[in-house]
């Protein structure tokens, strides 16, 4: 083939979908129940054959729901976006948000009240298949009025909106249900001065937060500056976003990580140490962001010695604690690198709060030599933590498992293990 047709040919290539990139296989038509819902929310279908099948739909699915699907098939499974329904479950309830579907953000709004069931079901499933039958573990639901404090938009130029699930494509929002009100009402405003041109006109990213109690909100752009929404207008900001959290006070810098429903999780996630009475001599708060579970914790330990990657967090972690008058060694640093081989001593706490990632395979063959009585692994990636919770088990036996319900309208959750070091 000549240059120029090679490039004509590239030219009038279709578009291949993403979970479709990549697949000798053609796609097929598949007509079946959804037998039940595997974890991340995708139901389970079964072919003729008896291979397993993935399917996804945009906003939810019930196990025992009849579905038609496209369907292409891997080595082992087949991947399927759910084309119609042929029997729908009676609880599927209409999303109350008007871009439900389209954009990537809430895959459980149409099973509304419904929505933590499925997560049940979804967790209880993984966790009884990964760590066993008898692994009994609590659920802790979300409240009615949790709503997410930071957003992330995208403007192109033209339109402010949300990223089409498994693409970049635009869609468009002026308001969004899952976010706390006085955010919701900003996204207009944002808008208004992107067109404007009152703020940066170059397309990108931006986010839209707000503190606790919701109130003053932030606009942050892809190079991290920041600017205050007020009645006259947004205003350049270098202010962080501040936190009050069952009686701490936390800053941060927009932008940078930080729980999305702070309110709830700070609720969620003190409750929970609390009733689990993890206290002990030194706190080892690995991945610890600006310090939230050192202070959830507080008093219940003599020292903090707090590991994470992000200096801007770190400062902020040392000011934070420094504060509430809790004295903490707080490091920049990579937490599989830092960890010791015997790290801690009987009464002393590990708390790792990772990405979703999980933790790398050495770091938990170190965590198995530790010294310290007591280890709590906090995991937003279900499959992730169980990995992980399987591997620490060489070393420490597992006494509790809690799983939050931190990301309401998704079918995310967090969960949170408790462990003791076998003697
Ligand atoms: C899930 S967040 C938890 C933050 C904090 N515990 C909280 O709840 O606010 C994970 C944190 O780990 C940090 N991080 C990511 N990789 C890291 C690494 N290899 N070593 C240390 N920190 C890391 C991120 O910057 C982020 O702040």
């Amino acid at each position: 083939m000549n240059r120029k047709a090679e490039s004509s040919s590239k030219k009038t290539k279709t578009k291949v979908p993403p979970a479709y990139r990549n697949s000798p296989a053609p796609t097929e038509s598949w007509q079946g129940p959804v037998e039940r819902l595997a974890w991340g929310g995708k139901g389970v279908g079964r072919a003729a054959d008896g291979r397993l099948l993935l399917l996804e739909a945009p906003l939810a699915l019930f196990p025992g729901e009849v579905v038609e699907a496209t369907v292409i098939w891997k080595a082992r499974h087949g991947e399927g976006r759910v084309t119609r329904w042929i029997t729908r479950d009676p609880r599927r309830t209409v999303a109350a948000c008007p871009v439900a579907g389209s954009c990537g953000g809430c895959d459980l709004w149409e099973a509304g009240r419904h929505a933590p069931d499925l997560k049940r079901q979804m967790v209880a499933d993984l966790l009884r298949r990964q760590l066993g039958e008898g692994v009994a573990w609590d659920w802790r639901p979300a409240p009615e009025e949790a709503r997410r404090h930071r957003i992330q938009l995208h403007w192109d130029g033209t339109e402010l909106g949300y990223f089409r699930r498994h693409s970049h494509t635009l869609v468009p929002v002026a308001a969004c249900p899952a976010a706390a009100e006085p955010l919701s009402l900003a996204i207009p405003r944002l808008k208004e001065a992107l067109i404007g041109r009152v703020l940066t006109t170059r397309p990108g990213r931006w986010e839209l937060s707000t503190g606790t109690p919701a109130g003053t909100i932030l606009a942050t752009d892809e190079r991290g500056r920041s600017w205050c929404l007020e009645p006259d207008g947004w205003h350049r900001s270098e202010e962080p976003l501040r936190h009050q959290l069952r009686g701490i006070a936390l800053r941060h810098e927009p932008g940078a990580f930080f729980q999305v429903s702070p309110p709830w999780a700070a609720e969620a996630f003190g409750g929970l140490l609390e009733a689990w009475g993890v206290k002990g001599r030194t706190l080892y708060d690995l991945y610890g962001g600006v310090g939230l579970f050192s202070a959830l914790l507080g008093k219940q330990f003599d020292r903090r010695v707090l590991v994470e990657s992000g200096e801007a967090a770190v400062a902020w972690a040392r000011r934070n604690l420094e504060s509430l008058g809790l004295p903490s060694d707080c490091l920049v640093g990579d937490v599989a690198a830092w960890v010791p081989e015997g790290l801690g001593h009987s009464e002393d706490v590990i708390l790792l709060d990772p990405p979703r990632a999980g933790l790398e395979p050495e770091l938990s063959g170190r965590l198995c030599t530790a010294g310290a009585g007591t280890l709590v692994l906090v995991g937003c990636d279900g499959a992730a933590f169980c990995r992980d919770v399987k591997r620490l088990g060489e070393a420490w036996d597992l006494e509790k498992v809690a799983v939050l319900d931190l990301f309401p309208l998704t079918s995310h959750v967090e969960c949170v293990a408790l462990m003791t070091k076998r003697p």
